[in-house]
């Protein structure tokens, strides 16, 4: 599994951002949603940004975030890709890719088969999909809950238009698993590499990557 990139999502520190960068990330992500336990200010997110080396990509997260807000992100802090993780209409996505000339990639959330039509829909409008666990009805957050899917729902389906990323309760103990079904090559998480809800640890980051090379 040498091959698959791994994001390290919902990073709240400046030691967040070393582990991640020594563990070998290809992408981490700020969490811009009040209701998380990772949630970071705009100023935040800024600091943390500027210290991420090069070579690793800074993703803001954001769930049917307006204009106002996203002209602030993108204003202040140093990304390289937006991910939407709300339910942005495609039309919306396309909007946004156009107002702020930065990739972005598109959360749909997979609980059964009739979900993985979003998947072809959103791949004309978006530059990267992140393929995650559908959004419980008594959650309060539509990801980062730290729940799998059914990955049998991805086999025999791992090409599609645009890079994608599996996520969902993804850990060092089932990554092996989940990417031999499904094919992916990128992979992206949260849950299992805190040692309480909002707080990254180091040593669960690099068990992570090493699983990822094993
Ligand atoms: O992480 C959050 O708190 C969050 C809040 C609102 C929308 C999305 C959120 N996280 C999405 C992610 O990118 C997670 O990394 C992804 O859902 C996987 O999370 P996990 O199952 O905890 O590994």
């Amino acid at each position: 599994m040498s091959d698959v990139s791994i994001k390290y999502c919902g990073l709240s520190r400046p030691q967040d951002v070393v582990a991640a960068a020594e563990a070998g990330a290809r992408y981490v992500g700020f969490v811009f949603f009040p209701k998380s336990p990772r949630n970071v200010t705009v100023a935040q997110a800024r600091a943390l940004a500027l210290e991420v080396p090069l070579g690793i990509a800074k993703v803001a997260l954001v769930v049917n975030a307006d204009d106002a807000t996203l002209d602030e992100i993108v204003e202040n802090v140093p990304l390289d890709m937006l991910q939407l993780h709300g339910s942005e209409s495609p039309a919306r996505v396309a909007e946004i890719r156009a107002r702020y000339g930065l990739p972005v990639m598109k959360a749909i959330g997979v609980a059964e088969a009739a979900d993985l039509a979003a998947i072809d829909t959103y791949a004309e409008v978006a530059d990267q999909l992140l393929i995650d666990t559908k959004k419980p009805k008594d959650a309060d957050r539509p990801g980062g809950n730290g729940l799998s899917f059914d990955w049998g729902l991805l086999a025999g389906r791992k090409y599609w238009t645009v890079p994608w990323m599996l996520a969902g309760g993804l850990t060092q103990d089932n990554v092996a698993e989940a990417v031999r079904i499904t094919g992916a090559k990128q992979v992206d998480l949260s849950s299992a590499i805190e040692s309480a809800p909002g707080v990254k640890d180091a040593g669960l980051m690099h068990a992570f990557a090493q699983a990822v090379r094993a």
